[in-house]
């Protein structure tokens, strides 16, 4: 009989490698936070102690969900604008009140209230883009979920920086800070193609090279952004950002809804990594993302929600629901975007895009312990023929009971360990009234 740390029967154990598979009644054994072995209950009974034991037989357990593209902080903006496009939307909402409002304690405070919703909805690692990233990355650490922090790179001076040099220069410092840390990781993140220019564009290009970091960054979000960006510089975006060295493996493509098949191929060749954000997209009427044609050309497309401003919530059971349905919506192809395919997804081609598909995205002995359960008890998801069908086509957020990072139990029967609810809800609330006031005075 071996000693574990942890074990956990559950009904179902969904490993995501390989694609498709469902153990029924199937445990998992964990220690020193990785997995040890993943067998039949039954012999797991014979050959595992768990210094602490699970038993979830009416629970389905999944890797730990990888939302790919948000901006946690900005989750004390959510509702704060709806129903106009993105170019509006930012220059005339979100941009404003973010200079307003920017400062560490609002990093501080939407991070963690972003934190606490993804840890609730089954998210265990997310890829951020927004301003301080070192204020984000602590709380990342207080709340001991995994994350890959945007290091932002932009053309004009906001909180983080005067110059895009100093913004380059903060990154490096930002890089330093958490190049050895075990759940915590950084990505080179310039903004946009409209927001960045060349030179800054290629040096940021040149530093993920030289930090072996992924390049994270909002393309072809809309038409009007490829035509504007054929007005200004006679060029597609995606087609000068290769010229510029930064269409690679490294390259985390966020939104891309305006593909050519030429494009689709280029992305392919390089190995590069499209995030598809449906709700998003659909919210700023901001176009449909090919996602079939992608996966068939062999991009790795992964999942991610953006920010609440614009979805409005960081549910990534629901936005792999939305993917699959959307996709079967606008190709009139119901094979379009499996349940399988969407949960790969919003796991493993997540852990792909940033580079730790070694340490997460889905359950294989010796990764790390990323994982998830969820209830499937209640007569909202009963019968079940097919729990990875429910997973993606039923099951709702609030089923989630119980979340583990790197082995360690952050939810616990829907309540977290690690964060204060209370505390959350009274900063939230004194941001709100702030914000609040400030959006009247715009009107
Ligand atoms: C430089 S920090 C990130 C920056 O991005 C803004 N943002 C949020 N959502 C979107 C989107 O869908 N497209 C482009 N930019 C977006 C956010 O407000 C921050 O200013
Ligand atoms: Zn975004």
């Amino acid at each position: 009989m071996q000693s574990v740390d942890t074990l956990i029967y559950a009904g179902w154990v969904i490993p995501v490698e390989p694609e498709g598979v469902v153990y029924e009644q199937y445990a998992i054994a964990i220690d020193d936070g990785k997995i040890v072995e993943i067998l039949p209950n039954e012999e797991a009974t014979s050959r595992y102690l768990g210094r602490v034991t699970h038993r979830l037989a009416t629970h389905v357990v999944i890797p730990g969900l990888i939302n790919a593209h948000t901006h946690a902080a900005m989750t004390l903006l959510r509702g704060f604008a709806d129903d106009l496009p993105l170019h509006e939307w930012l220059t005339t909402r979100i941009w404003p009140a973010e200079r307003a409002f920017m400062s560490p304690e609002f990093v501080a405070d939407g991070t963690r209230l972003a934190i606490a919703e993804m840890l609730r909805g089954g998210v265990t690692c997310f890829n951020d883009m927004y301003f301080l990233p070192e204020v984000a990355g602590d709380v990342v650490n207080e709340a001991g979920i995994r994350a890959t922090l945007g290091l932002i790179l932009l053309d004009f001076p906001t909180i983080q920086a005067q110059t895009p040099d100093e913004y380059l220069q903060k990154g490096h410092e930002v890089h330093a800070i958490y190049k050895n840390h075990h759940l915590i990781r950084t990505a080179i993140a310039p903004h946009a193609p409209y927001t960045v220019s060349d030179t800054p564009m290629q040096q940021g290009a040149e530093m993920a090279d030289s930090l072996n970091i992924p390049i994270h960054i909002h393309v072809h979000e809309t038409k009007d952004e490829v035509d504007q960006a054929f007005i200004n510089h006679k060029e597609r975006p995606l087609a000068r950002l290769a010229r510029l060295g930064v269409v690679s493996s490294r390259l985390v493509a966020v939104h891309a809804t305006q593909l050519t098949d030429e494009e689709i191929n280029l992305l392919a060749e390089h190995q590069a990594t499209v995030v598809h954000c449906p709700e998003s997209n659909m919210k700023l009427a901001s176009g449909f993302c090919p996602v079939q044609k992608l996966l068939n050309a062999g991009v790795n497309v992964a999942l991610g929600t953006d920010g609440t401003a614009s979805n409005d919530d960081l549910d990534m059971l629901g936005e792999m629901r939305t993917a699959a349905l959307l996709a079967k919506a606008v190709s009139h192809d119901a094979r379009s975007v499996s349940a399988a395919q969407a949960l790969t997804m919003a796991t493993l081609n997540g852990a792909k895009a940033l580079g730790i598909e070694e340490i997460t995205g889905s359950l294989v002995v010796g990764k790390s312990a990323d994982l998830v359960a969820i209830n499937m008890s209640e007569l909202e998801t009963q019968p079940i023929y097919n729990a990875l069908s429910h997973l993606v086509y039923t099951v709702s957020r609030d089923k989630v009971t119980d979340v583990w990072v790197a082995g360690r139990q952050l939810l616990k029967s829907r309540v977290l360990i690690s964060l204060n609810v209370h505390d959350i809800q009274v900063k939230t609330h004194e941001w709100h009234e702030k914000i609040a006031l400030f959006a009247q005075q715009m009107e």
